[in-house]
């Protein structure tokens, strides 16, 4: 798995700017607003809890991906993209462990 899918898949929300809400689910969203747009995220990890707790590995799959897809909505309406979070995670990659992080200065 490369994270390309994540690079098309966020390629895609950003062309649904100003769409027509009535052809794409990405679209209603942006029309609907941020409120919706985190209401999705919220209930997505909610649904993402519930699915670890059930003890379903395939169900946390299926949840994490609304998850990952709906926050990248939530990226995109703030002018984010997938690589913008990737890139935060290869800069962490260099660092080792939450004594690194804080003497660094990261939350
Ligand atoms: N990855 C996704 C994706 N994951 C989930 N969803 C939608 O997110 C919603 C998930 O909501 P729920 O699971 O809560 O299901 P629901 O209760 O039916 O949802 P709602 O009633 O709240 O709509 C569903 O309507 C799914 O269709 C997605 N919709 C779109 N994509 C990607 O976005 C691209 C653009 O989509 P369009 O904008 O629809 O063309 C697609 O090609 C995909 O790559």
């Amino acid at each position: 798995m490369t994270d390309d899918i994540l690079c098309r898949v966020g390629a895609v929300i950003e062309s649904r700017k100003g769409a027509d809400p009535g052809t794409s689910y990405v679209a209603k969203l942006f029309d609907k607003g941020l409120d919706a747009i985190l209401k999705k995220v919220g209930e997505e990890a909610t649904e993402t809890v519930m699915a670890a707790k059930d003890g379903d590995p395939k169900k946390v799959v299926y949840e994490v991906a609304d998850l990952w897809f709906h926050s990248m909505v939530a990226l995109a309406h703030f002018g984010l993209k997938p690589e913008d979070v990737l890139n935060e995670l290869a800069r962490r990659e260099g660092l080792s462990g939450l004594t690194e992080f804080a003497q660094r200065g990261n939350k």
